[in-house]
């Protein structure tokens, strides 16, 4: 495992270790999520869909990071609600562990989701603040009638306690008396009291300072290896993806734009919107920071509501070319193994032979 010690840790590339690869815990199979939009006195009419989330597949290998990155509203916390069956799909498949739970219901449903945690931004939003940690820690095993060992239920939550880094007194505190780290740490400890094997972290330390933010990516990394977790990390932040991740997906609009191993993407970034998020992460040396070219994505992220014909990011992209852009929506294809891009010219701009609109 690799550890973080200072706080620019997570800027640093290539520094995580590569896994062996283990089999496919989750297989996200063409998942769609739209919301209706109504309209009505009792919003009884339907007049069009948010396609939130539309048409993803992707599969994450046990003890393995999967790393979702892409700006606000393109969908990644629509994925990992319907990932974890806090949504149900409109449309698709999500096997967990050889099972499709996108349709699960019942007793079969509830057992699913005991070994699937989330883990959310904002701690303070998932704890009940008159509710001490004690009582926190312990809910998720008395929900799922977890039987108590010698020392009871208070027993575990010392244990828990510790492997977040957090002293036994903890458990008689209330949420508001911890700093934003601490918390984040009470709330990695509830993800993980029920012992899961799949985490979805959605912004996991991105209201955190960031010299707090390393150790909560450490205390994550820890706790991967000693529990043997497979994570779904889910960020707008591609610095803290890159340092965590094993594989990265690049959302867009409700749907992966390009799929590589963290080292690849980043070292070889092909889809134009990976090109300009990338672009947009600072470069700790002066100079080259001075220097460096920067893709300036042009107006806003369209309605998911109403996206654009052919390509999504067609609308935005520097490099748009007329005619098969705005009418076909490319596919992901593999341009090199375990690297997909869905980009109808993205060798082209590689090779320089397409360039930037001026
Ligand atoms: N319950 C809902 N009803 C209608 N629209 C929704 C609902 N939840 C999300 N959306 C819309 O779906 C789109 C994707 O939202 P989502 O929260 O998944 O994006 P995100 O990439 O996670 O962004 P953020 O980082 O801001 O949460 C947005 O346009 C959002 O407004």
């Amino acid at each position: 495992m690799s550890t973080v010690t200072g706080q620019d840790a997570a800027d640093r590339p290539g520094e995580r270790q590569s896994r062996a690869p283990g089999d496919v815990l989750l297989s996200v199979r063409d998942v769609a999520v739209h919301f209706p939009i109504t309209k009505g006195i009792v919003r009884d009419r339907v007049v069009g869909h948010v396609k939130a989330v539309d048409g993803v597949s992707l599969d994450v290998r046990r003890g393995s990071t999967y790393g979702l990155v892409g700006e606000s509203g393109c969908g990644k916390s629509t994925l990992g609600r319907a990932v974890l069956r806090l949504l149900r799909p409109t449309r698709g498949e999500v096997w967990f562990d050889g099972t499709d739970i996108a349709t699960l219901g019942g007793e079969e449903l509830r057992r699913s989701r005991s070994r699937m945690q989330m883990v959310f931004q904002d701690p303070m939003s998932s704890l009940d603040p008159r509710q001490s940690v004690e009582a926190a820690l312990s809910e998720p095993l008395r929900a799922h009638r977890v039987a108590a060992g010698p020392g009871g239920y208070a027993a575990r939550v010392k244990e828990l306690l510790h492997a977040v880094g957090l002293p036994a007194s903890a458990a008689g505190r209330f949420p508001h008396e911890f700093s934003g780290g601490q918390r984040q740490r009470i709330g990695i400890a509830r993800a993980v009291a029920l012992r899961p094997e799949l985490v979805v972290a959605d912004e996991p330390v991105s209201a955190l300072d960031v010299s707090v933010q390393a150790q909560v990516v450490n205390l994550l990394e820890e706790l991967q290896d000693s529990l043997g977790l497979t994570y779904m990390v889910i960020a707008h932040d591609l610095a803290v993806v890159r340092h965590v991740s094993d594989v990265v997906g690049v959302m867009y609009l409700g749907g992966l734009v390009e799929e590589a191993d963290s080292d690849t993407l980043y070292a070889d970034p092909m889809h134009p919107y990976t090109l300009a998020l990338m672009s947009a992460i600072p470069v700790p040396d002066p100079v080259v920071e001075a220097t460096r070219e920067r893709i300036l994505l042009r107006g806003d992220l369209p309605s998911p509501a109403d996206p654009p014909s052919g390509c999504r990011f067609s609308t935005r992209c520097p490099f748009v070319q007329p005619g098969r852009c705005t009418t076909e929506r490319p596919a992901l294809r593999e341009v090199a193994p375990g690297h997909t891009v869905a980009c109808h010219y993205a060798e082209e701009i590689k090779a320089g032979t397409i360039t930037r609109a001026a």
